[in-house]
């Protein structure tokens, strides 16, 4: 089913998610859930709490870097739950939107190269590393999973400007652009 995703400035967005203790089929719907409406939205990750359910579940496809050429397809669905980051490395700027933000790109410094760990949509642990655009999803889900947004990154003028525009347009129910 198609979830609605929760807009900046909610407050909801704010709220911290709490561990999975069972992966049992109610969460299994969530991923399925959540996965439908992040590709009926074009993005590349979504957050459980962006669709206002406090679990820390996330799903995601990236296209692999080059993985295009090699495999054809590139792209590849992951869901992570209970993810935490046990390592990074470095550091590199990118260019970051939100499907709770939309209409916004601003470059965000995050880290270069992390380690992850989290149970996969059986239940299964499992840990990767990732740089890269899949590296720069991996934080920023997990920054949603803790109630931070990206524009947190950002300057407070810009963040005021964009949360003003937010503002209007969904006050005058205009179609953000
Ligand atoms: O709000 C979200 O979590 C989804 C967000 C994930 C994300 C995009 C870019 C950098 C970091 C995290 C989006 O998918 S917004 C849509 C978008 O920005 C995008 C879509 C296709 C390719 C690249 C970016
Ligand atoms: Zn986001």
């Amino acid at each position: 089913a198609l979830l609605e995703i929760l807009r900046f400035p909610d407050p909801r967005l704010r709220r911290q998610a709490e561990p999975v203790k069972v992966v049992d089929g109610e969460i299994r719907k969530l991923v399925d859930d959540m996965f439908e409406t992040m590709y009926a939205s074009e993005g590349i990750g979504l957050a459980a709490v962006q669709v206002n359910v406090l679990r820390r579940v996330i799903v995601m496809d990236v296209a692999d870097e080059g993985s295009e050429e090699r495999s054809g397809q590139g792209l590849r669905p992951l869901c992570f739950i209970n993810p935490e980051i046990t390592d990074r490395w470095g550091e590199a700027e990118c260019e970051e939107g939100c499907l709770s933000v939309p209409g916004y790109y601003e470059p965000v410094t995050r880290a270069e190269r992390i380690r992850v760990r989290a149970l996969d949509r059986q239940g299964k642990p499992f840990e990767m590393e990732a740089g890269g655009l899949l590296g720069v999803c991996i934080q920023h889900e997990i920054d949603h999973l803790d109630g931070r947004l990206f524009v947190d990154h950002l300057s407070k003028l810009k963040r005021d400007r964009i949360r003003k525009k937010l503002e209007k347009s969904s006050r005058h129910g205009t179609p953000s652009r």
